[in-house]
């Protein structure tokens, strides 16, 4: 794990402090490139740390999981790139969560896929922070920036068939975007009893694989943009 929080030596010792002024906001990226995205659009605004945890859902939630032991957050937020289905995001946009969905933790039945929740064995979708995403997404359109408000998908394999975006689409009705850390993030998150939001500048689109259309500059530029009206959004 890759840990560069724009760190203050004060607040050593500040571990579950009851001070709700002192908490900080913990964001997670998968990937470097997405952390220093997340550092530029913050310009070493107070408050933030940023760290990247790799990539998928495990990496996410032990990496959140172990920050949130040792310090207090007001906040976590799961923040990256990620493919946006048709119709919902386009490529260059950016997509807030209103919901987190693990869209491929289940079991394959003879009548098709069985959620965690459906097969009773907890929960698939944890409900992002509302009001901090609506002013994100407020501020976003402002800025002029394609943005959409939606339930992410976090799956452990990304999508490369149209067959599977239809899927998952049918399956999650109002799906906005699949990426692979969310859901980890906020359930440790939701464990340490922690609001938690998503953030994703979109670089492709959900289905047939062909890297060589991913615009990963376009979208880590968009991820930086929106990084930089979260100290405004969150104060
Ligand atoms: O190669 C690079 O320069 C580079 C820069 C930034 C990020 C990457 C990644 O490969 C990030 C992997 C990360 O991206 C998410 N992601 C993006 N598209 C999708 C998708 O269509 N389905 C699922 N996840 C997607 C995901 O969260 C990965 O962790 C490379």
């Amino acid at each position: 794990m890759q840990d560069h929080s724009q760190s203050d030596p004060a607040r050593a010792g500040n571990h579950n402090t009851q001070d709700p002024s002192a908490r900080r906001v913990l964001i997670v990226t998968a990937v470097e490139a997405e952390r220093d995205a997340v550092m530029r659009g913050l310009r070493n605004a107070d408050g933030f740390d940023v760290i990247a945890a790799g990539v998928g859902p495990a990496a996410a939630a032990a990496a959140a999981a172990t920050r949130l032991v040792r310090s207090a957050y007001r906040l976590v937020i799961s923040a990256g790139i990620a493919g946006g289905f048709d119709g919902r995001a386009e490529v260059g946009g950016v997509v807030i969560a209103d919901s987190i969905v693990a869209a491929d933790l289940g079991s394959e039945t003879a009548d098709g896929f069985a959620s965690v929740r459906e097969l009773g064995f907890g929960t698939d979708r944890i409900e992002a922070e509302t009001n901090a995403s609506i002013r994100l997404v407020e501020a976003l359109k402002r800025a002029g920036l394609p943005v959409s408000l939606g339930p992410i998908l976090t799956v452990s394999t990304t999508t490369g068939s149209a067959e599977r975006a239809a899927g998952l689409a049918g399956q999650v009705p109002g799906a906005a975007a699949e990426g692979m850390e969310g859901f980890g993030v906020a359930t440790a998150a939701a464990m340490a009893c922690v609001p938690v939001m998503e953030i994703r500048a979109i670089s492709n689109k959900v289905g047939p694989r062909d890297r060589s259309a991913w615009r990963i500059p376009e979208a880590l530029r968009q991820l930086e943009t929106a990084s930089s009206l979260l100290p405004e959004v969150l104060s």
